[in-house]
């Protein structure tokens, strides 16, 4: 949710009025009322409509994980990847519960994925490169990460999808997340990360020294793309561009915990407008997560203390978002119901 005052359109005032009038103290539904004027305005409708939602997981593996920035082994996010289309994973559970749809997309996982079906293969390669030492991926790369998900998110559209979420699985990807936070908000790479996966005191010393060295070796990045380019990965790149393309469809776009907050960045810097799409789903466990938020000045829906990224917070939050739109649709207004309005 953002939570800037603009001055508001002739359609946005009614929808504004049709909120107020309904059978509550003025404001007395708090975030909820935000939600209902954001979903309205983007579609456009008094009586707006949430239609197929959907989560997309993108999996990816990172080159820096062989620098030891995990408290976990890169095998990870295969395995994970594999659990996951065996319904095992957090967000798989929660999709299930809230009735969304799902689907997970090979990014760039290390590994050969055979007779898979579930799982879309969009595999830019075996994992990027390891940016303590170059560029995360090439050009040709990036550009191609954009295609793929913009390829994939478009026949989303066109199944009749209007909200949308983004997960991601890659063992090493919080460590390209605080990268791309460093550069696009300016802050220390130091104030940046975190303990990603549950890194110990030492273990999170030794990562922000990595960081550094990475930082020292690229230089303050200024170009977006560039900074995506740098640091990766895959997934984050893939999520990034699937981002955009939903913007293109109108559609809401459900904003995850700090790794899909760093593709949100890439992608606000590209087109700002699409902050009047996103609603912020949770605030993660992850240090920089809040620091993030706080440079977009917006408010997140849940804080459940959670790390585990997937898109699980999207999956969680979508209910609040239904339910946002349902008072809006159902809720009696006080001429309607005879209530006096003070
Ligand atoms: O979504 C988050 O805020 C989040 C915070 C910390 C960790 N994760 C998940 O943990 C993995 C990355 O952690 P790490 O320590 O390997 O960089 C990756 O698979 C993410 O989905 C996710
Ligand atoms: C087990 C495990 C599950 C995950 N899901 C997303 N990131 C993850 C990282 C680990 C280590």
């Amino acid at each position: 949710m953002t939570t800037e005052t603009n001055l508001k359109t002739d359609f946005e005032i009614l929808l504004q009025q049709k909120i107020d009038l309904k059978t509550k103290p003025l404001g007395a539904l708090g975030l909820l009322e935000k939600i209902a004027f954001q979903v309205g305005k983007i579609q456009q409708k008094l009586t707006p409509k949430l239609t197929k939602p959907t989560i997309l997981l993108f999996a990816g593996d990172h080159g820096i994980a062989q620098s030891g920035v995990s408290a976990y082994p890169a095998e990870v996010t295969y395995q994970m990847v594999m659990n996951i289309l065996q319904g095992g994973g957090a967000v798989t559970v929660f999709c299930k519960q809230n009735k969304i749809d799902f689907k997970t997309i090979d990014a760039g996982v290390n590994y050969t994925f055979e007779n898979i079906p579930n799982l879309i293969d969009a595999k830019i390669g075996f994992g990027t490169s390891n940016f303590v030492e170059t560029s995360a991926m090439s050009e040709n790369q990036l550009q191609e990460c954009f295609l793929r998900s913009a390829e994939i998110v478009k026949e989303v559209a066109n199944s009749g999808t209007n909200i949308i979420g983004f997960g991601e699985m890659g063992i090493g990807n919080t460590s390209s997340a605080s990268m791309i936070m460093r550069n696009i908000c300016d802050f220390p790479v130091k104030e940046c990360v975190g303990r990603g996966t549950g890194l110990a005191n030492d273990q999170l010393k030794r990562k922000i020294k990595i960081l550094e060295q990475a930082d020292k070796l690229h230089g303050k990045i200024n170009e977006p793309l560039k900074i995506l380019q740098t640091y990766g990965g895959f997934e984050v790149a893939q999520i990034c561009g699937a981002m955009l393309e939903a913007h293109r469809h109108k559609m809401i776009i459900l904003v995850d915990g700090f790794i899909a907050t760093s593709a949100f960045l890439i992608a606000q810097a590209i087109d700002p407008t699409i902050k009047e799409a996103a609603i912020f789903c949770h605030n993660s466990n992850e240090i920089g997560h809040q620091k993030m938020l706080q440079f977009l000045d917006v408010q997140a829906i849940l804080h459940l203390d959670m790390r585990v990224g997937e898109g699980t917070g999207c999956a969680l939050a979508y209910p609040i978002i239904q339910n946002s739109v349902a008072f809006l649709n159902e809720m009696a207004s006080f001429e309607s119901s005879g209530v006096s309005n003070k």
